[in-house]
């Protein structure tokens, strides 16, 4: 699903910084791998290139068999829109929307119809356990509740990747673990799910995890 083959991004600066380089690794469909390292070593902006959010100065970056170097910026944008999923740290759900409201908001952009909208945002959030709460506001939800939105947000369009940054750094160990579980369960034989995490804990839920060094990824064993 993912496959980087010695990727590499310099900041022209001055002064020029090499934040990532040979980078060489592959994510399957199937797969939780994790990004772990110490702060500033360039998980950021690993993550960054990963969500086509940024282009590697060096090397080959295949998303989802598509060969992302060779595309123009409105084919990456398409690509980044379809094939991926975004989950932060912060859940930044909309506060005057309700659940089905906040989860329908990626469908507009995606010009998927309206009359198909409410299904597909009913399902996401059928998918988080939150089944329960369609009408509910954000402020009448816990924290781990409120990230539940933000993950039926990410996968309401189906995406093949799902990208996460630091997706438990606002939560307690509970909702971390149930956040985890749930994330496991979104993993499937179409899907990837790729963790930025500090928390040993999360690493060690996922299937392999790459570990970034001064720039340097390297996949470690699982
Ligand atoms: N736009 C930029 N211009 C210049 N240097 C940058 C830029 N973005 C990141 N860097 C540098 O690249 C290196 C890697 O940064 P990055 O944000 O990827 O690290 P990180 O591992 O995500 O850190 P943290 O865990 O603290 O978020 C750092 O030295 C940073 O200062």
């Amino acid at each position: 699903m993912i496959e980087l083959r010695e990727v590499g991004r310099t900041f022209a600066g001055p002064p020029e910084v090499t934040a990532l380089r040979d980078a060489t690794f592959g994510v399957d469909a199937g797969e939780i791998v994790a990004i772990v390292g110490p702060s500033g070593s360039g998980k950021s902006t690993l993550l960054n290139v990963l969500g086509l959010l940024d282009t590697p100065t060096t090397g080959t970056y295949h998303l989802a068999g598509v060969d992302t170097g060779s595309l123009k910026e409105r084919q990456r944008t398409a690509l980044r829109a379809s094939t991926l999923g975004f989950v932060f740290q912060a859940a930044h759900v909309i506060a005057h929307l309700d659940c089905l409201g906040n989860v329908t908001v990626p469908l507009e952009h995606l010009g998927i119809p309206r009359r198909e909208r409410a299904a597909m945002a009913e399902k996401a959030l059928l998918a988080v356990g939150l089944g329960h709460r369609l009408r509910a506001r954000p402020n009448t939800l816990s924290g781990g509740e409120r990230q539940r939105v933000a993950i039926a947000r990410a996968i309401v369009h189906e995406p093949k990747v799902l990208l996460c940054d630091e997706p438990t750094g606002n939560l307690d160990s509970e909702n971390t673990a149930s956040v985890l579980e749930l994330l496991e369960s979104l993993v499937s034989g179409d899907r990837a799910v790729v963790i930025v995490t500090h928390e040993s804990d999360v690493a060690d839920r996922a299937h392999r995890t790459v570990k970034v060094v001064d720039g340097v990824a390297a996949a470690l064993a699982a």
